[in-house]
């Protein structure tokens, strides 16, 4: 599989701060969905802002889909990226749903019967096309949400970056968000990069980065991960409640997998061990 991101030996700082990145060096996979876990300020979203050219390296090259991250190639880049944050609040510039998502596709000269046609399949994808005359603003946390990843689609990006995006969403909400994105990211062929504090949200990824002071430390499976309450303990991040589960089993001597199991898989393998006694 091609690398759609590469970063190599990237240095950044902001103005007046210590040193965030040095030397830093990784690899997307293209059509994979990599999370990215660090515990607060250990640099994620400004990894983000490097990779869509909303910053500036201080030194090193990010390439996106083959094009280096410079001014000559920033509006070609961010093409490619689509990027939703972590409130929905601040992402809305159109009155209506449905102007929202067209304003991204004002400045691409498309014809306006094109446009309208692109800005209903993008809605629809998300189900919010019935919303398409409601103001942003009386949406609820999830359906604004919903409202910028069919703004995204629009754009036809091959990349989408989740920062913190379901964080300020109820356990449904969030749910729902993750299913959906699950759901583009096959039909439409993306490749998904989540920044995440959320356990369930980083377990569903092919492969999960930890990012500690800007440094990556740990590039693995959530199977290989998310069974390591010391390593995760370590970095400051959440243990998942079955992994917490597994370990006081294995405390009582019961033997018990060596892998992370997420909430179903936990749920079979006791119902298996309890069919077996
Ligand atoms: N605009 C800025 N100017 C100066 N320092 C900043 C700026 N934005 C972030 N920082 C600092 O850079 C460091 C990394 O911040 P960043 O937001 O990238 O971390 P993060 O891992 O995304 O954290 P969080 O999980 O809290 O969002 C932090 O120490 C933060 O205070």
């Amino acid at each position: 599989m091609e690398n759609i991101i590469e970063i190599n030996n990237l240095s950044f700082k902001y103005p007046e701060q210590n040193q965030l990145f040095d030397n830093l060096s990784l690899s997307i996979e293209a059509g994979k969905w990599t999370a990215i876990l660090g515990q607060n300020g250990s640099g994620k979203s400004t990894l983000a802002r490097l990779v869509d050219g909303l910053l500036e390296a201080e030194s090193g090259t990010i390439r996106v889909a083959g094009l280096e991250v410079n001014d000559d190639n920033l509006q070609l880049v961010r093409n490619q990226i689509g990027m939703v944050f972590q409130n929905p609040e601040d992402q809305f510039v159109g009155a209506t749903v449905e102007d929202d998502v067209a304003f991204g596709l004002e400045n691409r000269e498309q014809p306006r019967q094109q446009m309208q046609l692109v800005v209903k399949e993008s809605l629809e994808a998300v189900g919010m096309w019935e919303y398409r005359n409601r103001i942003p603003a009386s949406l609820s946390g999830g359906q604004k949400q919903r409202v910028a990843i069919a703004g995204i689609l629009a754009i036809k990006p091959k990349i989408l970056i989740l920062d913190e995006s379901t964080s300020m969403l109820d356990p449904k909400g969030r749910q729902e968000i993750i299913d959906l994105v699950k759901e583009i990211k096959e039909k439409e062929e993306l490749t998904v990069i989540s920044i995440t504090h959320d356990i369930e949200e980083a377990a569903i990824a092919d492969r999960i980065v930890i990012i500690n002071k800007g440094t990556v430390v740990a590039d693995k499976t959530p199977i290989e991960l998310l069974n390591r309450e010391d390593f995760l303990k370590k970095y400051e991040l959440e243990t998942p409640f079955t992994t917490k589960l597994l370990s006081s089993l294995k405390e009582l001597g019961i033997s018990v997998p060596d892998k992370y199991l997420n909430d179903e898989e936990l749920i079979s393998w006791i119902k298996k061990s309890l069919s077996q006694k």
